[in-house]
């Protein structure tokens, strides 16, 4: 496998009964198997076992709270998720941001379980930012290129470089992924020429009519 990462978010885009994420993690096994590069998949918090049992391939949880066991209701407890099969876990993604102050307990306590740390930013200043509480990746994402299909690395290639040189300068063992509008070789081709790691994307897989074609497009021209 190279070190290059492609992380797929499913947000909320397939309904029904967590099939569609099963087969949508088949896919990127498949296509992650094919092309040596590493293929994760971010389900529902509740399709997390089910993706991680039945498809051997790196699940991410989409977030999770900062919270240790006992008498906490309705929050993603990391040990479950931990247990579920994920390895790690997106946040402050752009549609469930979250406080400075809960970031950094985020990432710690994702950090505690043992599960890898993507943390999601909106414009270089941020990723400056959320470089500095050193998780494992920071994933800069402007908000309004998230869904459009519009790639970030062609429209706004210097969130990315600027991303990728702050990074470097505040703590050099943090990765950069990019992401919004993202679909094809060449954006994933661009965003490692632009200095990132890899992607984080969506839409443009998971609502294509053949999601395994569409990824073999994306990791085509690497
Ligand atoms: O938000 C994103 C991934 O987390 C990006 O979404 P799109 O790939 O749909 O632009």
């Amino acid at each position: 496998m190279s070190s290059t990462l492609i992380v797929l978010n499913l947000k909320t885009y397939l309904e029904g009964t967590g099939e569609g994420a099963v087969k949508v993690a088949q896919a990127c096994k498949e296509v992650a198997d094919d092309s040596g590069i590493e293929i994760g998949v971010a389900p529902q918090f509740c399709d997390i076992y089910r993706v991680a049992s039945q498809v051997d391939l790196p699940v991410y949880s989409q977030s999770l709270d900062p919270v240790g066991a006992g008498s906490f209701t309705g929050h993603a407890f990391v040990q479950s998720i931990k247990d579920a099969g994920a390895v790690g876990t997106l946040i402050n993604h752009s549609e469930c941001r979250l406080t400075l102050a809960n970031i950094d307990a985020s990432i710690t306590t994702a950090r505690n379980a043992a599960l890898k740390t993507i943390v999601c930013t909106n414009n270089v200043a941020t990723s400056a930012a959320a470089a500095a509480l050193g998780p494992d990746y920071v994933a800069v994402e402007p908000p309004e290129l998230i869904g459009s299909g519009i790639p970030v690395s062609k429209a706004d290639p210097e969130v990315v470089t600027g991303s990728v040189e702050a990074v470097k300068r505040i703590n050099p063992a943090v990765q950069v992924l990019c992401g919004a509008g993202i679909s094809k070789g060449e954006d994933l081709a661009a965003a490692l020429e632009l200095g990132s790691v890899g992607v984080l994307l969506a839409s443009g897989i998971v609502k294509a009519a053949d999601p395994k074609a569409a990824l073999e497009d994306l990791v085509s021209k690497v």
